[in-house]
């Protein structure tokens, strides 16, 4: 098994780890996708302080059964609102520990048509191990001489009970945490013991976010060969996912493929593999189904899948008979609505909500300032009016209008912004993200309209889940800005659907934002035609640039951020956006430089100290943190941005709790978190820019110097500068800056266009099964690129699970938990703005550098 020991593990391993066992009484809580659950214990045994006769036990479980008996071991916790709770890692039924108790179960009424005379067969011919061995090789039960008939009933039974259990324990042996454990064995049921330890690969293909290296670690330890044909298919997969993940190609050539498993494979272990069983292997997984080869392109299967449905289903909905509004009835209600508007539209703005509204599928897409909050207001207000002429009810219509964006903070700034309600696409869906593909079952959409904000961040399968929702009658209108950096995800579906020239779409250009923010949002246009303006380095009222190399960025960041501070500003309101995690101008030093400014350490304050491989940092009462992996059961989500309120060593007197752990507040409520979870915090005051996509702040600060070379990019700049509402500071070298202007981001290679156009001609292609490329590359020798492929920093570090190393923390003696109730005041305070304020008033230019 693999060695989990890891320093968050906490504390001291030779203690006796608290366990409790008893009979289960009741199942307060089952989240519906996960295997969470919280149920109270009638309490038989324990090994730890406590004396109530019932215990509340939370944690992952899988079938319990109310009234059985099962042994918990974990820690006693503290939960703010529902007192002391145990938090169970891990968990058993108990067992039949006497063969007459055991010969009890098995003829009990859950194995039907099975005797005393049977059970007793098995028991005597297995022993008080029974169960595992059956559940281990059902097989076993054939030497009992029983009937098959009831060789069945107790296998399926057994299965069914304890072997859901037993999955979910070995799961989490190996590692796999919650959500990952729940994927496993929603796809593989009965099965996942016997795939975990006779073919853990097959997890590889069938489970996304399995990490080929811990199954591989997991199988070289089961005995499996370095060149075993299952080793090298799931190799081809990982390579296929890595790549289609680092680079945002929907698909990947041969050639690039095949290299790209050979580096995997022999990264991994240290054997030479062959190409040509990597061809072999990718002649299954193409005969499988698996991988779809489309001449020399080869894809997931769901990715092919999701490009070829979201071309049907758009160039369905297009083709569908227009919207159900007369052209007429639209303009009498527009005009009205325009009347009650502050302002009159443009013209371009009036014959898009047209467009919008008598259209089934519409996009429209603009830089900031161009109006399409405006078109989202004006066109739910006219078809509120066109809703209420058919005589639909008050409520109902405000029900029919669905809002939704791929992100929290996108969706909450929807809602703002139109004082509707609107949610994340994944909760619109009712999905977590973690479903597999093949199985999840979309329930469709009620409603007349939907809009879709932020589309630039949508990925294809995310899209494709989407359209999968919308029924018939629904119309729809994306809104994005094409410009911006494309979806974390495979592909660039926002690009594609408009590059294509067959949908309907309107494009805004008339900047309409006046007054404060103007000179930032003239800087975007002109960088998004490719130009630095010839102002660049003047300053402007509400923007200025700063010429330093990376060494001097800290210390003007310095500058800035404490000139930001001393004037009263919060800190929740400034955002630093670097390109990368790196060097002295990236993420984490600048982190660091902000830290000491916003956040000092004072000697009653407490903080934990952090080492993950080369980097050093420490949390902080006060600080501003990011979570940075979705987390639905504390309803936190990546990207989500909350302070620390307290930090509670294990040895605290009032921490009844016996860990150290972190509580956060984020606007959705306070989140705890112990050694285990910390790798899903980060410092938040400086953070990348691919990670600030779809929030905005009052002030940017931004650096951008050559060090950041292949991060130099036209959609980086862009949508790094145009999170800034009130004011934006730039720093670096004018060079770094001009190259990022000129430098078209990298083509995302994908086949979403061409998709459409044969759905439009009507002759979209079926899934091809024919392979041919891969059946050629079987039979010839192959010529193998040697340029290697690029790793994309931002995915590299934002994916890699490098901590295993934390450095235990040492906090100071105070016993008083500080709480920062002031902070969080004032970062919820919507009055403290900029008023006034220009770049410059932070910093006098002299002593900057
Ligand atoms: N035709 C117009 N005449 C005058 N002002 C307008 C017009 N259209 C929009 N505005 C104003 O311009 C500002 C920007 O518009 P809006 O918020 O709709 O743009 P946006 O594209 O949604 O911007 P962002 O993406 O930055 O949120 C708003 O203050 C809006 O009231």
């Amino acid at each position: 098994m693999e060695n989990q020991t890891s320093l968050f593990d906490g504390p001291n391993p030779t203690d006796e780890q608290p366990t409790v066992s008893g009979q289960v009484k009741n199942i307060l809580f089952a989240a519906q996708d996960s295997f969470y659950k919280v149920m109270i214990v009638e309490v038989a045994d324990l090994n730890f302080d406590y004396d109530d006769t019932e215990i509340t036990v939370t944690g992952s479980f899988g079938d319990i059964q109310i009234g059985a008996s099962y042994e918990f071991k974990g820690r006693l916790t503290t939960h703010a609102r529902y007192g002391t709770q145990f938090a169970a890692q891990n968990y058993q039924r108990q067992a039949a520990s006497t063969t007459s108790g055991l010969v009890a179960y098995l003829s009990g009424d859950q194995f039907p048509g099975v005797g005393k005379s049977t059970a007793t067969k098995i028991v005597d011919e297995l022993g008080i191990e029974a169960v595992d061995l059956i559940l281990e090789d059902p097989a076993v039960l054939t030497q009992t001489g029983i009937s098959t008939k009831l060789q069945e009933v107790i296998v399926n039974q057994l299965q069914q009970s304890d072997g859901m259990e037993r999955a979910i324990i070995a799961l989490n042996d190996y590692g796999f945490g919650s959500a990952l454990a729940t994927a496993i064995y929603q796809k593989y049921q009965q099965q996942t013991l016997q795939i975990l330890k006779t073919n853990p690969y097959q997890m590889v293909i069938d489970i996304d976010g399995v990490s080929f290296a811990r199954i591989d670690r997991l199988a070289a330890q089961q005995g499996i060969d370095a060149l075993d044909a299952r080793r090298i298919q799931a190799g081809v997969i990982a390579a296929i996912n890595q790549a289609t993940f680092e680079s945002g190609d929907t698909y990947m050539q041969v050639e690039a493929l095949l290299q790209a498993t050979q580096q995997i494979l022999e990264r991994a272990q240290n054997a030479r593999v062959d190409v040509a069983l990597i061809k072999r292997a990718l002649l299954t997984l193409t005969s499988d189904g698996v991988v779809i080869a489309d001449g020399q392109n080869l894809y997931v299967k769901a990715l092919f899948e999701a490009e070829r449905e979201i071309a049907q289903k758009l160039v369905r909905l297009t083709q569908r008979k227009a919207g159900e509004y007369a052209r007429k009835d639209v303009v009498k209600y527009l005009s009205e609505v325009e009347e009650e508007n502050p302002f009159p539209y443009d013209d371009v703005q009036r014959e898009a909500m047209i467009a919008a509204l008598t259209s089934n599928l519409f996009i429209l897409t603009g830089g900031p300032g161009t109006g399409k909050t405006t078109i989202i207001n004006g066109v739910v207000a006219t078809l509120k009016k066109l809703l209420q002429a058919e005589g639909m009810k008050w409520d109902e219509i405000e029900t029919s209008i669905r809002l939704a964006a791929p992100t929290g903070r996108a969706a909450k700034r929807l809602s703002e912004s139109t004082g509707m309600p609107a949610s994340t696409i994944h909760r619109l869906l009712g999905i977590n993200g973690r479903e597999d593909l093949d199985e999840i079952d979309i329930e469709e959409l009620s409603g007349r309209l939907l809009v879709i904000d932020e589309m630039s961040m949508v990925d294809t399968q995310l899209f494709d889940l989407l359209l999968r929702g919308i029924p018939g009658g629904m119309q729809v209108i994306l809104v994005g800005d094409k410009d911006q950096l494309p979806s974390v995800g495979p592909g660039r579906v926002f690009y594609d659907l408009l590059a294509s020239g067959l949908l309907n779409y309107r494009e805004l250009e008339t900047i309409h934002r006046q007054g404060k923010g103007s000179t930032i949002i003239a800087l975007a246009s002109a960088i998004r035609a490719g130009q630095l303006p010839e102002d660049f380095t003047v300053r402007q009222p509400d923007r200025s640039f700063f010429p330093a190399q990376t060494t001097q960025v800290p210390r003007l960041i310095e500058q800035i951020a404490t000139s930001w501070k001393e004037k009263g500003n919060s800190v929740a309101d400034m955002q630093i956006l670097a390109p990368m995690y790196k060097t002295p101008a990236g993420v984490h030093n600048l982190n660091a430089v902000a830290q000491e400014i916003f956040n000092p350490m004072t000697p009653k304050k407490r903080e934990f100290n952090i080492k993950l491989g080369d980097l050093a940092f420490s949390f902080r009462v006060g600080d501003k943190v990011m979570q940075t992996a979705n987390d639905p059961e504390h309803n936190v989500f990546n990207g989500d941005i909350g302070y620390i309120t307290s930090i509670m060593l294990a040895k605290d007197k009032a921490n009844e709790d016996n860990t150290d752990n972190i509580t956060v507040a984020f606007d959705t409520g306070e989140v705890a978190y112990t050694r285990q979870n910390w790798n899903q915090l980060t410092l938040a005051y400086a953070t990348t820019i691919h990670k600030a996509q779809g929030a905005e702040y009052k002030l940017v600060i931004m650096p951008l110097v050559n060090a950041f070379s292949r991060m130099l990019q036209r959609n980086l700049l862009y949508t790094g500068l145009t999170r800034a509402s009130e004011s934006l500071v730039l720093i670096g070298d004018v060079s770094a800056y001009q190259r990022a202007a000129v430098t078209e981001g990298v083509n995302r290679q994908t086949t979403l266009q061409e998709r459409l156009q044969q759905a439009e001609a009507g002759q979209l292609p079926e899934t091809p099964d024919d392979h041919a490329s891969v059946v050629a590359l079987n039979q010839q020798p192959l010529a193998v690129d040697p340029t290697p492929t690029l790793v994309d920093e931002e995915n590299t570090l934002d994916d890699s699970p490098a901590i295993n190393e934390i450095v235990r923390a040492v906090a100071d003696t105070e016993d008083d938990i500080l709480t920062i109730a002031q902070i969080t005041a004032e970062t919820i305070d919507p009055n403290i703005g900029m008023v006034d304020l220009t770049p410059y008033d932070f910093m006098s230019a002299e002593n900057m550098l």
